[in-house]
C-alpha cells in the first residue's frame, strides 16, 4: 500500500476577494499562510514523512508547498515545479469578481464555466497582456500547449501525462510524494483516480490547505482517502 497526500494551496489574495485566478501568480494571503503552516504542523503530527514533493509553478501552491516543509523540519526534500499542475486557466475571465461575473451573465452561466466538465470560460485575446506565452516560466513550452483557456477537460489532458511521466514513477520507486496543487488540478486528479463521471465532477469542491490522503493499492488504484485530520494521532 502507498500513500498520497494532495494539497490545495492555503487561501490566496485573490481567493480572499473572490476573483478569477487561473494561472495569475498570486500570493497567498495572510490566512492562506496560516492554513499552510497548520497543514505542516496536522502532517508532522500525524506521523506523515514525505521525500519527494510536486508542485506547480505559481506562487501560492508553491508557498503552500514551503510552508508545509518547513513546520515537517523537510525543507531538504527533493521539490518539482510542473506548469501541468497549475490551476485550470481561466481565460478572459481572469481577474474578475466571481459574484458580479454572475450578476452580468446569470448564475447558470457561471456555474457552467466553473465547474462543466466540458465548458471553456471565452479565451483571452492573443494580444492579451495576461498571455502566458508572455511569461518567462512557459517559454519552453511549444505555443500549442499554452492555454488561452481551459475547461475541466482540458486541464485533466495537461494533468494526467504529469501523473504518469514524473508522480508515478516516483511511486514506483516507493518515495512518499506530497502534491500541492490547485483546485481544479486535484479535481481533475481525483476525476481520473476515483473515476468520476463527468456530471459528478460538478459537485468535487477541495477546500483550502487541508491535506487529503489517499491510500493506492499495487496498481495505484485508490482504496480509500480521507482528510488527515481525521487521522487518530499515533501513539
Ligand atoms: O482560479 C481560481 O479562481 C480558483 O483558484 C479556483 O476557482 P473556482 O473554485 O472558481 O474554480
Amino acid at each position: 500500500m502507498q500513500q498520497l497526500v494532495l494539497v490545495r494551496h492555503g487561501e490566496s489574495v485573490w481567493n480572499q476577494e473572490n476573483l478569477f485566478t487561473g494561472w495569475t501568480d498570486v500570493e497567498l494571503s495572510p490566512h492562506g499562510e496560516e492554513e499552510s503552516r497548520n497543514a505542516g504542523r496536522l502532517l508532522r503530527e500525524k506521523g506523515f514523512v514525505f521525500d519527494v514533493a510536486f508542485t506547480s509553478v505559481l506562487r501560492r501552491a508553491i508557498g503552500t508547498l514551503w510552508l508545509i516543509l518547513r513546520e515537517m523540519d523537510l525543507m531538504w526534500i527533493e521539490e518539482c515545479k510542473d506548469w501541468r499542475l497549475n490551476e485550470r486557466h481561466y481565460g478572459a475571465l481572469q481577474g474578475l469578481n466571481k459574484a458580479q461575473t454572475a450578476e452580468k451573465y446569470g448564475e447558470e452561466q457561471v456555474k457552467l464555466w466553473r465547474r462543466s466538465y466540458h465548458v471553456r470560460p471565452p479565451a483571452l485575446a492573443e494580444g492579451d497582456q495576461r498571455h502566458p506565452g508572455r511569461d518567462l516560466r512557459y517559454a519552453s513550452l511549444p505555443p500549442h500547449l499554452i492555454p488561452r483557456t481551459e475547461c475541466l477537460q482540458d486541464t485533466v489532458e495537461r494533468v494526467l501525462p504529469c501523473w504518469q511521466q514524473v508522480i508515478v514513477p516516483a511511486l514506483r520507486e516507493c518515495r512518499r510524494p506530497l502534491i500541492v496543487a490547485h483546485g481544479n488540478s486535484l479535481r481533475g486528479l481525483i476525476k481520473y483516480l476515483d473515476r468520476v463521471s463527468d456530471s459528478d465532477i460538478v459537485n468535487l469542491e477541495i477546500p483550502t490547505g487541508t491535506p487529503l490522503v489517499y491510500e493506492l493499492d499495487d496498481n495505484l488504484k485508490p482504496i480509500r482517502h480521507y482528510y488527515a485530520s481525521e487521522i487518530g494521532t499515533p501513539a
